[in-house]
């Protein structure tokens, strides 16, 4: 749980998976094909379409404590988003005898097990981030943006891109934004929790423990992967938060007034020491790689979120625009 308050009455399991939602029995389990924090995955075949899927099983703690309230966020988030580039959530399906509705609609509880069920996706983007090609490694980014642009302009921060969250399909060409487990809606003036984003992908604001940011916290997970995919390694591959904010001034310099205004009120401010250089020098490390996918890095990993660029305007820019 990211400890942050699910909009109150919003959420009711009730509304996704009504009585008489199709039961788990509809489908033939192939294998399993991955293990989350609150279930498994399986491959699965529908039964009644022929079509491929993925079932996710949602653990459910004996009905104690009802229905993860996370799981329902994600269910309605992606209930909510219908783009090329993100994961298509069918349906829920439920176990065969589920009991439907105890009590009010707040306490509304189940007694068996509750599935969601995707569109199936061949692999991740984790297991290609470091043998694409350049050509492949410019449609993967323009999809995974598309997806974030999409995501943004709805008010949605996902708030854990990384390889395993990118599922890639048709023939390696499809690439869909999965996994909105910490995703959640966003106002500009709300506060929010700064727990999220996987270590090595997490945007310097909230490892600085911010928790009014907004879509820029996406795009600095961007900036990662696309420097991953030159590098064929991850870019800061920290073991502690503290070793995070050293990788990253290393290469981006270290925060001041002067670079990001409003820096040094962040709550840990006061707990960081500069590292030496303390000047900036992220292209250095870049050797011999398309110039326009450098600059376009370079915006992305900008340390003042204000100012990196947006989804939108990466799409924009030259990288995108000129041809292999
Ligand atoms: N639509 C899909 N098609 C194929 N495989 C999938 C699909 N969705 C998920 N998987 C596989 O199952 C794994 C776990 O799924 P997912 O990340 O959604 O679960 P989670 O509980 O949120 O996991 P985590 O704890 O890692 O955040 C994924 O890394 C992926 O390998």
């Amino acid at each position: 749980m990211d400890g942050e308050e699910a909009p109150p009455g919003a959420l009711n399991l009730a509304d996704y998976a009504p009585a008489g939602a199709r039961t788990v029995d509809c489908f033939r389990r192939i294998r399993k094909i991955g293990e989350g924090t609150y279930g498994e995955v399986f491959e699965a075949m529908d039964i009644i379409t022929g079509e491929r899927a993925a079932l996710k099983k949602i653990k459910l703690d004996d009905g104690k404590e009802g229905f993860p309230r996370q799981i329902l966020r994600e269910i309605k988030l992606l209930k909510k988003l219908d783009h090329e580039n993100i994961i298509r959530l069918k349906e829920i399906v439920v176990s065969p005898g589920t009991a439907h509705g105890a009590g009010g609609s707040d306490d509304y509880m189940y007694r068996g097990d509750i599935y969601m069920v995707f569109e199936y996706m061949d692999h991740d983007l984790k297991k290609v981030l470091h043998h694409s090609t350049p050509s492949q490694v410019k449609y993967y980014m323009e999809q995974l943006l598309k997806g974030l642009h999409y995501c943004h302009v709805n008010n949605v921060l996902h708030r854990d891109i990384k390889g395993a969250n990118l599922l890639i399909s048709g023939g390696g060409k499809l690439l869909k934004l999965a996994d909105f487990g910490l995703a959640r809606p966003f106002t500009r003036d709300g506060s929010f929790t700064n727990h999220v984003i996987t270590l090595w992908y997490r945007p310097p604001e909230l490892l600085l423990g911010a928790t009014n940011y907004a879509e820029a916290v996406d795009i600095w997970s961007v900036g990662c992967i696309f420097a991953e995919f030159l590098l064929r390694k991850p870019l800061f591959p920290g073991r502690t938060e503290q070793e995070q904010l050293s990788k990253i001034f290393e290469l981006c310099g270290f925060p001041n007034e002067e670079n990001w205004p409003g820096v040094s009120k962040l709550p840990l401010y006061k707990t960081i020491r500069p590292t030496t250089p303390t000047k900036r020098r992220l292209r250095d490390i870049f050797h011999n790689f398309d110039s326009h996918a450098v600059d376009l890095i370079d915006r992305m990993l900008i340390l003042n979120p204000t100012e990196r660029i947006s989804a939108h305007d990466a799409l924009c820019a030259a990288y995108f625009i000129t041809k292999m």
